[in-house]
């Protein structure tokens, strides 16, 4: 099958030295939602604005379709950008803002009407369509950008943080909105945020990059559930990590020696001849109950719960444990035991070592 996009060992160093971007290998399938997350500065923007054009590439390929579109400028390339400001002109009406695009590409008078007339309707802006664009509302702008964006028709449409000015009502109407209107149109999107509950919400994919680099590339339970390195796990959901050392490996799987004991979990690359491994543990991966004293179960810590808060179904546990360190605990609220706890109690805690992931460090 043919990717929508490829990129290929891409890199990109400013004139002044900044190292933005290297090694860079993503393949995106046709109607793909990928998504790029990661910390401010690690390269996000410079990777998306590679794509569309905006920015030289200093190493490597972009293939779009099968086309290779390094040397091809912004406006020959069938990507369209939307950014986090929407960039609109405030001046314009809402109709010119959204035909912008398409009077660039010297489309005719007649279809660029028909063309804008129709994305007007399809995102209920048309009793707008007269209105400056500077007399809208966040949400009617944020829908007006989407609309430039579309009504090109991009194959891939190049989505730069774009529901970052929006407050968090409205941002999850729009991204409820920008899901649907994906699946509809089954245009490629690759989108670029530091909200990591936006990325493994929204996309297919989740590409977790950290300074300039790819960290993993994964569906959203992937990244979430199995990191693969100890960025991806401090990074992401809200893993409880354990220092530890001794790599052993027997039946029940690797163990590492912790300040809690031993610590069973799957090794997700060679561990052999690393001396410094992490355990990573998802919140939600953890149980917690009454303090019983039954050793039996593997994974066993001993706790102390500092502060416990309910939200809707979910109940999220602050816990202490004996060395002092506090880790989060997510479990589903209406089980009768968890109910029951509160602020103060001894708890027992336990993993099932399926859901430990150990992984080397660099600290
Ligand atoms: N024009 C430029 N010249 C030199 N360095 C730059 C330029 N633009 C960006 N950088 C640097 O390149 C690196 C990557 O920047 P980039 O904007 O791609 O990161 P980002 O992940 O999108 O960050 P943010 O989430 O803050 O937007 C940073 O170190 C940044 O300072």
């Amino acid at each position: 099958m043919m990717h929508d996009l490829e990129l290929i060992r891409v890199g990109k160093t400013y004139p002044d030295g900044t190292v933005a971007v290297s090694e860079f290998d993503l393949q995106v399938s046709p109607g793909e939602f990928v998504a790029f997350v990661g910390p401010s500065g690690c390269g996000k923007s410079t990777t998306l604005r590679m794509v569309a054009g905006f920015e030289a590439i200093t190493h490597g390929d972009i293939i779009i379709k099968g086309k290779n579109v390094s040397a091809i400028p912004a406006e020959k390339r069938p990507t369209s950008m939307i950014f986090q400001n929407y960039a609109l002109f405030p001046h314009l009406n809402v109709r010119d803002n959204i035909g912008f695009g398409l009077d660039v590409k010297g489309v005719a008078r007649k279809e660029r009407d028909a063309k804008v007339d129709r994305i007007l309707d399809m995102f209920d802006l048309s009793q707008f369509a007269d209105r400056k664009a500077d007399r809208l509302s966040g949400g009617q702008r944020q829908r007006i950008a989407l609309a430039r964006g579309l009504v090109v028709e991009p194959q891939i449409l190049l989505l730069d943080e774009p529901l970052g000015a929006l407050d968090a009502n409205l941002r999850r109407v729009i991204q409820n909105e920008l899901k649907l209107l994906q699946r509809e149109l089954g245009i490629t999107f690759v989108f670029v945020t530091h909200a990591q509950d936006e990325a493994l919400g929204l996309s297919d994919r989740v590409i977790v990059m950290n300074n300039g680099q790819v960290e993993q590339i994964g569906r959203p339970e992937e990244i979430y559930g199995s990191p693969m390195t100890e960025f991806v796990a401090r990074f992401i959901g809200a893993n409880a990590i354990f220092e530890g050392r001794d790599l052993r490996q027997d039946a029940a799987g690797h163990s590492i020696l912790t300040a809690h004991g031993r610590i069973t979990g799957h090794a997700s690359s060679d561990l052999r001849g690393t001396s410094a491994i992490i355990a990573a543990v998802p919140a939600e991966a953890i149980r917690i109950g009454a303090r019983t004293g039954d050793q039996s179960v593997p994974n066993r810590l001993h706790g102390t719960i500092d502060t416990k808060h309910r939200i809707g179904s979910i109940c999220r546990f602050k816990v202490s444990l004996s060395n002092g360190q506090a880790i989060d605990v997510e479990t589903a609220s209406r089980d009768r035991h968890v109910m029951a706890l509160a602020a103060g109690d001894h708890v027992d805690l336990d993993c099932p070592p399926e859901r430990v992931s150990l992984l080397p460090t660099h600290s």
